[in-house]
Order: structure tokens, then sequence, then C-alpha cells
């Protein structure tokens, strides 16, 4: 029996690299040993988010994703836990675009990175880096499973009605053009155990997953499984995030094309990385804007109604698509920490049944929680995401499974 039982996780997302080692057998069903992130890299010398990450181990600015997964490498190596360990079973990979190809956690092989490749230009700020991240850790280690687990996944069980553009089939077919929805790990971990904290198991709760880091989505799902998600075909659509615009009118490109004379790639960057709360007010970190706010700053105030006015017409139409309403779950930087953009997303809508309680939103801490009063109709609960967490305990189920069939085909 192999005593590998120890995954590496690496979420390389837009701007940063976070890393989680967990041991995954022994008396608790998993442990964290180490932990941390490399941020603020700069990608392409243009003004990135800041503000990415609040974990362990924090690094200052590093050039690019490569020299960020290798000093992760050194810093494990460093505390003898080497990607040489004998102890990794896995590593698992976060990977943002898996198309319609990959629905579930895929074993990594020459032929899986040539798809994910081809998935670049609907996921160009994410897909490049999670790339990245699995050709540094096959060279470090061809021998170890490598497991590919997509933000697209939990989304795929989406019905047509809601998956599909109303554009014209044939162009759409041809071209891939329909909603994927993004962030699946996360949605997928919060909707279960924001189930569990009413009580109640994932396949009889209704739940409104409102994921707020930097990337920003929402998710209705019913019974454990995904009914609709704000993103689309890309990461852009949807609710205004730190550095994106999320939902417009796509004429807005046309006219930018025709009338400021702008190219596609020029569109594309504004769209993505100087829209959002940055485009709007100059910052992209939610306790930034507080404290302007705060300040009496009026672009700070303007942002932060745009973003939580999107929020609250999210709500308001998963609501309708879910019908009846068991938790609503806030997750990622903002969602955990703000409990003024809580307040202000959910505000007014009590003939819904949705009420937050102020002194339980006001509580801190690092536990799932509720902030709804005792009797509301609706619970409302603050759920910490694992998507680190959430990624380990797929691929290493997905290695024990195939390492079994092995021995047994
Ligand atoms: N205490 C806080 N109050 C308000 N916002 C916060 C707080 N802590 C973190 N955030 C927000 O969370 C964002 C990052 O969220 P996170 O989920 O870590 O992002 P990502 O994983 O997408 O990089 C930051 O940009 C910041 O705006
Ligand atoms: C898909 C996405 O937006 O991811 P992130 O929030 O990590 O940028
Ligand atoms: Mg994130």
């Amino acid at each position: 029996m192999s005593t590998a039982s120890r995954v590496l996780v690496l979420n390389s997302g837009s701007s940063s690299v976070k890393y989680q080692l967990l041991e995954m057998a022994g008396p608790s069903p998993t442990t964290t040993l180490d932990g941390g992130a490399a941020r603020r890299i700069d990608t392409d010398g243009s003004r990135t988010a800041s503000g990415i990450v609040e974990r362990i181990g924090e690094s200052d600015g590093v050039a690019d994703h490569a020299a960020a997964l290798r000093q992760v490498a050194e810093e494990l190596a460093a505390r003898g836990l080497g990607l040489d360990s004998p102890q990794l079973a896995a590593v698992g990979h976060r990977v943002v675009h898996g198309g319609t190809r990959f629905t579930e956690p895929t074993l990594i092989t020459d032929e899986v990175v040539a798809e994910i490749e081809k998935l670049v230009p609907l996921a160009p700020l994410h897909n490049p880096a999670n790339i990245t991240g699995i050709k540094v850790a096959r060279a470090l280690r061809p021998d170890l499973p490598q497991v590919a687990v997509f933000d697209t996944a939990f989304h795929s069980t989406m019905p047509e009605a809601a998956a599909r553009y109303a554009v014209d089939v044939a162009t759409a077919d041809r071209y891939g053009i329909r909603r994927y929805g993004f962030h699946g790990t996360s949605h997928a971990y919060v909707s279960r155990a924001a189930a569990a904290l009413v009580g109640k198991e994932p396949a009889e709760a209704n739940v409104i997953v409102l994921h707020l880091g930097n990337g920003a989505s929402a998710s209705a799902v019913r019974g454990g499984v995904c009914v609709d998600t704000s993103m689309g075909l890309t990461p852009l659509e949807g609710l205004v995030m730190g550095t994106r615009s999320g939902d417009l009118d796509p004429a807005v490109v046309f006219h930018l094309a025709r009338v400021a004379g702008m190219a596609t790639e020029d569109i594309d960057g504004l769209l993505n990385k100087r829209s959002g709360l940055l485009g709007l007010c100059g910052d992209n970190d939610m306790r930034e804007i507080g404290r302007r706010m705060a300040e009496g700053d009026e672009a700070a105030q303007l942002a932060f109604d745009v973003y939580v006015h999107r929020l609250r017409k999210y709500v308001g139409a998963y609501c309708a698509v879910l019908g009846r309403v068991d938790v609503i779950a806030f997750t990622a930087g903002v969602g955990e920490n703000s409990a003024a953009v809580r307040e202000a997303a959910l505000r007014g809508l009590e003939p819904l049944g949705i009420e937050i309680d102020a002194v339980r939103n006001a509580v801190r801490g690092s536990a799932a929680r509720l902030v709804s009063p005792p009797a509301g109709r609706v619970a409302v609960a603050v759920v910490p995401t694992d998507e680190e967490m959430e990624i380990a305990r797929q691929a290493y189920s997905l290695v024990r499974t195939s390492s079994h069939s092995v021995r047994e085909g």
C-alpha cells in the first residue's frame, strides 16, 4: 500500500499563484500542511490588481507565473516539503476554462494540455497561467499524477435555456459560443456547505451563491445542481468585478470600434483590465473603496453603488429562477469580509423574505455563519470558500480510483 497521501494544489490566477499542500489521509479528512501565495504578478507591464490575497506566507511582487511557481517549489523544498517528496500523491491544478470537453477532474497528459491550450482565447487572463503551472510542475516531477480541476465543470449541468445565447444556432455551435460559467469549484463547495449550515442535504436545498473575489460570479443551485450562473462564454459576463465590467450592451463593443476607432485587443483590455471598480473609481480593492467612501469620496461611492445594484439584480433574478430559496451564501474576499456589501446588496428585499441581522452581519470570523435573523424566511450566510481543499479532494479521489482500476484492470 502506497504511503503517498499528500496533494499539492496550484491555483494560478490572473495575477497570483496560490498554493496549498494538503494531507488527505489520517484522523481528519484533510489537514493543510503549508500554503501561501505569490501575488501581484506583473504579466504585461500594465497595472495589475492589488490586494489579491491574505493568506499565510505571502511574497512581494514577482516577474511572471513561471517565476512565481519556481518560488513556490523552492519555498516548499526549503521546508522539506518539496515536489520530490515521496509522500506526494498528486498535484491538483485549478484550470479556469474546460470548454465542453472537460466536465470532470481529468488526469493531465500532453493531449489534455494541448486541449487546454486551445481554450486560451476563451480565458486569456487565466488559462495561460494555469498551463504554466502545469508545465512547471510536470517538469519538476514528470512521474507524478497531475490532475486538472475545471472552473467550468460544475456549471455543465445548466439547462440549455440558461446556457444558450439567443444567437444563430449554427454560428454558436461552430464557434463554441455558449454560457460556460466559472468559479464552479467554489460554487460547488459553498453551496454544499451552505446547505449543511441550515441542516439540509444538498439534494434538498436551493441556494444562491455569491462568489465575490477579484473575479465575481453568482449561481443558482437547485438540489445540488447548478441551474444558472452569471459568467458566460468568458469570465467577463455578469457581476461588476475588480477590473471587469460584467454585463453590458454588446453594442458598446461595436460603438468603441466604429466611433472611438479602438482595436479589438484594446477593447478587450478595457473591459477586462481597466473596468469594473477600477474603471469606475481608480481602485479595485473593496477595502480601499470603503475607506474612501467614509471620507465622502463620490467616485468610490458610485463604484460601490453600481457594484451592489448589479448584485441585487442577480439575487432577484435567481430568486425567480429557483422559485424557493433556502440560503443565500456570500463567499470569497469581498463576500466573506465586507459587511457593507452584504447589507447594501440585500437591502429592500424583505418582501422576498430576505433580511440581514445587523449585529450578526457585523461579526467577523473565519467560520461559516448565518447573518440573517433567526426567524428569517431565507437564510443568509457567510461561507468561506476553499477552492484548494475542494481541488485536492477531487484530485486525490481521481488518483486513488485510477490507481485501483490500474491494479485491478
Ligand atoms: N476586509 C475586507 N473588506 C472588504 N473587502 C475585502 C476585505 N478583504 C479582502 N477584500 C476584497 O477581496 C478581494 C480579493 O478576493 P479574493 O477572493 O482573495 O480574490 P481572488 O481569489 O479572485 O484573487 C480584494 O480585492 C478585496 O477587495
Ligand atoms: C474565473 C475567474 O474570474 O477567476 P478569478 O476570480 O480567480 O479571477
Ligand atoms: Mg479567487
